[in-house]
């Protein structure tokens, strides 16, 4: 479990029937819902394409070009139709799926007794996290562990080769082939030209600020970048686990991102010549009303702030609600000291039922990426 980023085994036929209620609800109140092994599959345009795809994917997956192992693994997986490639890839290759007549040294030194060829990717239902869209463009993340560094070399195929995307004009405002890693569920989109972005055991200063520059200098609309630091914990690995935006003015945050005083510690960052010029602060509330120009703005506390329930429903994703419109949300239903407090501050909430999808450690937010966002200006 702790290889693949889990804290528990889902209960698979009624993780499922969770994630399709998801879907379910999303479609229901106006949503077009794009699966990633869709969209991959339809990606894969030519054999040429494939053959590349393929290649990389192996080869991230850490064998050598042209060994024994790599070269049977190209055979076996491109003898499949595309979506049933994809998906393969998805769920993994066995060791007794295919047949090596010798062993290479990388093979001969790995673990006998480990049954995977190629290991699964079970964190891709959290779709947030390889790739973020901002504005007219993406950035398609470098990320941090090993479990999940190949995901998002699906987005870099979809977004260059996908019929609905490709020559697009679509831009990728920071690629994945950096040294040090972001993830989505850090990247929080605020509005046309603001963005907070955490730091966090995910998402390095050093890749905010490159994604902040990138984006200052082409044309992306983007002015502000809030740098805001969370605690280094499997429980909140990402920004959008403790702090996320559901209305033009009213945000979910979980009480102990901030200290007694109430603050935080975030970093500022403008556009300043080709660079970013950067300023600490450390009033949360200020910050956003600043940033976001607004009068007053509403902090809604996960669990009620309670000090017993607040960190029992934010371990379960109570703060990672995924708006679909301005006050309208999907959350878990397990958090339902959460829910009632966002409905008394006046939400619609869109409940879904979680007890295996919680299991991996991420919540409506997480489960979801929005490509395209309709603009929303008050
Ligand atoms: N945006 C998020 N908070 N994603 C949650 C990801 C959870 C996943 N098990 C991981 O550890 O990577």
């Amino acid at each position: 479990m702790p290889r693949l980023l889990f804290d528990d085994i889902p209960y698979l036929p009624i993780a499922q029937k969770e994630h399709d209620e998801f879907a379910q609800v999303l479609k229901t109140n106006g949503v077009e819902v794009l699966y990633l092994d869709d969209l991959v599959s339809e990606s894969i345009t030519t054999s040429e394409v494939k053959r590349e795809f393929l290649n990389r994917m192996i080869a991230e997956s850490g064998f050598k070009e042209e060994s024994e192992t790599a070269n049977t693994l190209f055979e076996y997986l491109n003898n499949m139709g595309n979506l049933e490639m994809v998906t393969h890839i998805m769920e993994g290759v066995r060791k007794d799926e295919v047949e090596l007549s010798s062993l290479d040294l990388k093979e001969a030194s790995g673990d006998k007794a480990y049954p995977f060829l190629m290991d699964p990717m079970p964190n891709l239902y959290f779709t947030r996290d390889p790739a973020a869209a901002i504005g007219n463009g993406l950035s398609i993340n470098k990320m941090t562990y090993k479990a999940r560094q190949r995901e998002s070399l699906f987005m870099e195929y979809i977004i260059s080769n996908h019929p609905k995307f490709a020559n697009q004009g679509v831009q990728v405002w920071r690629n994945r082939n950096h040294f040090n890693h972001i993830e989505g569920g850090d990247e929080l989109v605020l509005n046309d030209h603001v963005l907070a972005i955490g730091i966090s055991q995910r998402t390095t200063a050093e890749a905010i600020e490159d994604i902040a520059k990138s984006l200052f200098t082409k044309n992306s609309g983007y002015d502000t970048v809030l740098a805001i630091k969370i605690p280094h914990n499997h429980a909140m690995m990402h920004l959008d686990t403790v702090f996320t935006m559901i209305n033009y003015d009213q945000f979910t945050v979980h009480p102990a991102i901030l200290n007694q005083n109430q603050q935080i510690d975030i970093w500022i960052m403008h556009p300043k010549g080709q660079g970013v010029s950067v300023k600490h602060e450390r009033n949360l509330k200020e910050v956003l009303k600043v940033a976001l120009k607004l009068d007053d703005l509403d902090l809604i506390p996960t669990g009620n702030g309670d000090p017993i329930v607040a960190p029992r429903e934010q371990w379960n994703d109570g703060s990672n609600t995924l708006a679909i419109a301005p006050g309208e949300v999907v959350t878990y239903d397990r958090n339902y000291v959460s829910n009632d407090i966002l409905r008394k501050h006046g939400l619609h909430v869109h409940e879904i039922q979680s007890s295996e999808l919680s299991r991996g450690r991420g919540g409506p937010r997480c489960m979801s990426m929005p490509i395209y966002r309709e603009d929303l200006k008050k």
